[in-house]
């Protein structure tokens, strides 16, 4: 579980997070919907520590992150794995050379170990025995799925997934979206997605947050999401011609 409470960050004089407070429970697929620019990534960021609030703190189960020394903070970020944007392979190391990489910047383990580990975490994503593959041989659903063996290698209890979806066609996407579900549900990770694409919230989202403007303006499961009385997050879900027709599908009265 993690939990983000009361989180305000400015740069300059521009406030980018008002007072947001999340709470992302273990085993589920928790999802940070928003336009761009609307202050997710820096939510991720300041959850991770890359960035620091200006108030508020962030939990993982117990530990309180924000004020945890260095020793504490190295100890927490070694249980999340972090798929990137774009995958983020090193493209002159091989799948195993990219899997293994978290296990050689944070582990002292032996070569053979580390890789059982790398090739249980290829076997969990669908590419076991693809260890010598180049990045350059592989499709974008596979550099997706590299990256994701290489964020929950290290058994990772905290899986944090930085615009999945992004550069897939949408049956790769699916396929992307419920490996996400799967591994979540397998390993019980505290996952984190954030998204953009209402097809992956559709799919996936079991506790979403809607940012707006850096405030938090809704948050619960997508099977209740098409009915919010929020307005912003209406304008937002329903950009999306195919929402717009579900929704008229939805409400039109049955037989027509
Ligand atoms: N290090 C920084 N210094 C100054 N401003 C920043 C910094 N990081 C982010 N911002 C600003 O904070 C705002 C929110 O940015 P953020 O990257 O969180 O948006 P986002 O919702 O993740 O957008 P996208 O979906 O396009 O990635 C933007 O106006 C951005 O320019």
């Amino acid at each position: 579980m993690i939990e983000a409470k009361n989180i305000s960050k400015s740069f300059g004089d521009k406030l980018v997070l008002d007072n947001v407070s999340a709470r992302f429970e273990a085993g589920k697929v928790n999802m940070v919907i928003g336009a761009s620019g609307t202050g997710k990534s820096v939510f991720l960021k300041t959850i991770v520590g890359l960035v620091e609030p200006d108030e508020g703190s962030v939990f993982f189960h117990d530990r309180n992150f924000t004020e945890a020394n260095r020793l504490e903070r190295k100890e927490v970020r070694q249980e999340i794995g972090m798929l990137f944007q774009g995958a983020a392979l090193f493209d002159s190391k091989n799948v195993e050379e990219n899997v293994m990489f978290p296990l050689d910047m944070l582990t002292e383990l032996p070569y053979e170990e580390k890789r059982v580990k790398v090739n249980d975490a290829l076997e969990k994503v669908g590419l076991g025995g693809s260890n010598d593959k180049m990045p350059s041989e592989l499709s974008g659903g596979m550099k997706k799925r590299v990256g994701i063996a290489r964020a929950i290698v290290n058994s990772s209890k905290y899986l944090f997934c930085d615009e999945p979806n992004s550069g897939l066609d949408p049956q790769t996407s699916i396929l992307i979206d419920d490996l996400i579900m799967e591994l979540t549900k397998d390993l019980g990770t505290t996952t984190i997605v954030v998204s953009h694409d209402m097809n992956s919230v559709m799919n996936i989202g079991e506790n979403i947050i809607f940012i707006r403007e850096g405030r938090k303006l809704w948050e619960g499961h997508n099977y209740e999401i098409l009915d919010t009385e929020c307005e912003e997050l209406r304008d937002f879900i329903f950009a999306n011609k195919l929402m717009r027709a579900l929704k008229d599908d939805d409400e039109r009265p049955k037989g027509q």
